[in-house]
């Protein structure tokens, strides 16, 4: 988002991420900045389970294999299996609010272990009973690798071949942070070649997604359109939030949620 009017003092955006808006302008200018983390991450991890189920369920084989008349009265036991949540390694990029909400309703899910990477070793990361390992480790061991960190210069397109070469044949990647820190093209090719099992996004590039794109096509791929905190009741916070935000800061007050630009 390009900033023009000269008189700008303050800028709220809706959203957790900021990565839209140019923060060097704002830094520059002086402007105050705020957002609304925190409030969505409720919706945004129940949107990850959805995936996480949809795209382990093979949902969207099973419901193409019945609209092409594929479903067989004939029990095949082999037929569409999927991976277990329950017994599994879940490996969490980004152990922030969101992260750690989403590890909070999986262990309902009985999974045998949570592992994290991030910047650094998180006091709620212990708290919660979560391993801190390295990037390539979580990619190795993890049954499920979730994507779930801002979108920054360091992790542009961290979701590359090589890291999609390092999970396993049988492991699921969920996205539900920004589609820039996945290499689209090299997720393609992992989820055509089977190198991983499946993958869940509600984020991608480019967003809004052409009805015709290779994504939607993937038989192993599940898409939402950017949705993780679209329900009533986070979208009322995020504008409240804002709201107040921007009232706060308009008085000369602290914002309640400020980015701070370094
Ligand atoms: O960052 C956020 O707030 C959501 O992903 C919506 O963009």
């Amino acid at each position: 988002m390009s900033l023009t009017g000269p008189k700008l003092r303050v800028v709220v955006t809706m959203t957790a991420g900021y990565d839209n808006i140019d923060v060097e302008e704002i830094k520059k200018r002086g402007i105050k900045f705020g957002n609304t983390p925190g409030v969505l991450n409720d919706g945004v991890a129940d949107a990850a389970i959805l995936l996480i189920l949809a795209a382990s369920r093979r949902y969207i084989e099973g419901r193409k294999a019945i609209e092409q008349s594929l479903w067989k009265f004939e029990l095949n036991a082999q037929w569409l299996l999927a991976q277990d949540i329950n017994g599994s390694t879940v490996g969490i990029v980004g152990l922030g609010g969101i992260g750690l909400a989403i590890a909070k309703r999986l262990k309902g899910f009985n999974v045998a272990k949570f592992v994290y990477t991030g910047h650094r070793e998180k006091p709620e990361g212990k708290a919660f009973g979560a391993e801190f390992v390295s990037f390539d480790e979580l990619l190795k061991i993890s049954d499920f690798v979730i994507a779930s960190v801002p979108l920054t210069k360091e992790t542009d397109q961290m979701f590359n071949a090589e890291a999609f070469a390092k999970m396993k044949k049988t492991a699921i990647f969920v996205n539900i942070s920004r589609g820039g820190v996945v290499n689209q093209p090299d997720l393609i090719a992992a989820l055509k070649q089977n190198k991983i099992f499946a993958a869940g996004l509600d984020v991608m590039t480019p967003e809004p997604l052409p009805s015709d794109h290779e994504l939607l096509k993937l038989p192993n791929c599940v898409v939402t359109p950017h949705i993780g905190c679209a329900t009533e009741k986070t979208r009322n916070k995020m504008a409240e939030l804002a709201a107040n935000n921007i009232l706060k800061a308009l008085k000369g007050e602290p914002m309640l949620t400020p980015v701070v630009v370094t």
